[in-house]
């Protein structure tokens, strides 16, 4: 099938520089997505954007290209809970990509133990209303308490301003529980005040809750951006994520969010993307367990 783009769509950035931080040995992209190539797994009728292709093979070439060893590939809203695109990926990367699916309530246990096999580690809820339509806890619960027998985690996409009305639900969640971008926090704000606040205290009393700490690029609101060679971008996020990275060593992950979906106003070069992290994980310590120690153990068990 073919697909026409949303008006307006950023394609991923071609040719992205290589980076000045070289990354540990190990390092996991522990968020990126795959989209398509639609003519081969065709986006959800009920996707509220319609991307560019973004392939495996594309995926795996900037991971080398990164200095990264591993992917961890997150189901992308644009698919669905068609999860096609992503499995294959998963079982083309050579043990070097584990997943994270979006399944609804009627997804039986063979097809949970099929998708463990290919390295499917974790299910995706996402709160986010400009990407999804609303689906009731208590479906998402039931789909909690089938994954955590497998040893699966849920990850979690949400806006800051949500938090206080989700909080009860996150917190009955029976699982490890991975917190997408900080939960997005409003950067304007206080570093130290009641919104960011309430969020480190998610994860201070909750030794279930992690968080990566990616996206600066979505947001960050005075930049500058990770183009034309910006070795200080996005310096309105780095308190932020900065403060989850020193409080909470053992329970962040860092990606690069590759390809980027929905950015309004530019398309980062992935190479800068990653010479903002030093920035957050300020010594070889820090830079170690966000990259390649909680990756590893959350997603190949050691
Ligand atoms: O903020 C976003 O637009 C966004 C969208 C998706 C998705 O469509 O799955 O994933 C992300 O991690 C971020």
């Amino acid at each position: 099938m073919k697909f026409e783009k949303t008006p307006g769509w950023l394609d991923w950035y071609a040719g992205p520089s290589k980076p000045r931080f070289k990354l540990p040995p190990g390092s996991v992209d522990a968020h990126c997505h795959v989209f398509g190539p639609g003519e081969q797994f065709p986006f959800a009728p009920e996707r509220k954007y319609t991307p560019c292709d973004a392939s495996k093979e594309q995926l795996f070439a900037l991971r080398d290209h990164l200095g990264f060893d591993k992917n961890v590939i997150v189901q992308a809203t644009c698919h669905g809970a068609d999860n096609r695109a992503l499995i294959d990926a998963l079982k083309s990367s050579n043990d070097k990509a584990r997943g994270v699916v979006t399944v609804k309530r009627s997804v039986n246990d063979n097809e949970l133990q099929e998708m463990n096999a290919a390295g499917v580690r974790g299910v995706r809820f996402n709160f986010v209303k400009r990407l999804v339509d609303f689906t009731p806890k208590d479906e998402l619960m039931e789909i909690a308490a089938r994954i955590a027998p497998l040893g699966w985690h849920v990850v979690i996409y949400f806006e800051a301003v949500d938090l206080p009305e989700l909080w009860d639900f996150f917190t009955a969640l029976p699982t490890t529980v991975v917190v997408d971008h900080m939960g997005r926090p409003d950067v304007t704000k206080p570093v130290d005040g009641p919104e960011f606040e309430l969020f480190l205290k998610f994860m201070r009393e909750h030794a279930n809750v992690w968080s990566k700490v990616s996206c600066p690029e979505r947001l960050s609101v005075s930049g500058p951006p990770a183009l034309n060679g910006e070795q200080n971008a996005y310096r309105d996020v780095v308190p932020f994520a900065r403060k989850v990275v020193e409080t909470f060593p053992d329970r962040v992950l860092w990606g690069t969010d590759w390809p980027h979906p929905n950015l309004k106003n530019h398309m980062p070069d992935d190479g800068l993307l990653v010479d903002f992290i030093p920035h957050i994980a300020t010594t070889p310590e820090l830079q170690k367990k966000l990259l390649v120690d909680n990756p590893t153990r959350l997603y190949w068990g050691a």
